[in-house]
């Protein structure tokens, strides 16, 4: 079960995400969330994570000029898009030496037509609720059109209690939680993170 702890703005919350066990953490570039953070404050808390442990920038339809700029003075190792941007900038990031995930909700991902899916189907996918980092779960029953069919993570409105219920039904390969893991918005608490983390792993 891979786990990404994201939104995270302080050495503090990295540090007990990463004790706690996380593969990734993640920290917002896309403008107007309470967890946006500079390139220059993640590349301090990116400094802080051991290697192995991936560290993945948050953008959403932002100029690919300035999506590389931001990664490479962080230092990330990853890109995750979450807004709607082609595949074409997933093969660039690839080119510039980044990992990438992808983020669709799951009624955009459900209306792309059979060859769109093939063509991501070798990207890493991540699904969400409409609104991401918004704490908002999306319905189970949307994924009966299926799953994607390689490597994917559920997001939207993950907490303590039911990340494991949830990972029982729908068997992604990992999971990325923000708002579910903060006391208050924006706000990580160190506890409800190792309860995540360790919740998650419990049927894995
Ligand atoms: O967390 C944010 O503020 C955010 C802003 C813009 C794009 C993505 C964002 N977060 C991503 O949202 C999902 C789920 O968040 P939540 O657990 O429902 O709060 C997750 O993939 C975050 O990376």
């Amino acid at each position: 079960m891979y786990i990404k702890i994201c939104g995270l703005q302080t050495v503090e919350s990295v540090a007990a995400a990463v004790e706690a066990g996380a593969n990734a953490v993640g920290f917002i570039f896309a403008p107007g969330s309470p967890r946006t953070i500079t390139a220059a404050l993640a590349a301090t808390l990116v400094s802080s994570v051991p290697e192995g442990i991936e560290t993945v920038g948050v953008f959403r339809d932002q100029p690919l000029d300035e999506v590389l700029a931001t990664s490479r003075e962080a230092e990330l190792t990853t890109v995750q898009l979450h807004g709607n941007e082609p595949l074409a900038d997933v093969t660039r990031l690839h080119a510039a030496g980044f990992r990438t995930l992808r983020a669709f909700s799951v009624a955009a991902y459900n209306a792309l037509n059979p060859e769109d899916k093939r063509a991501w189907k070798s990207e890493r996918i991540l699904l969400d609720a409409v609104e991401p980092g918004a704490g908002e779960t999306f319905d189970s029953s949307e994924l009966a059109q299926g799953a994607p069919q390689g490597f994917w993570l559920l997001a939207g409105g993950l907490n303590p209690s039911n990340v494991a219920s949830l990972v029982g039904a729908l068997h992604p390969h990992g999971v990325d939680v923000s708002s579910g893991v903060e006391s208050s918005r924006g706000v990580k608490d160190s506890m409800l993170i190792r309860d995540f983390i360790q919740a998650a792993r419990s049927i894995s």
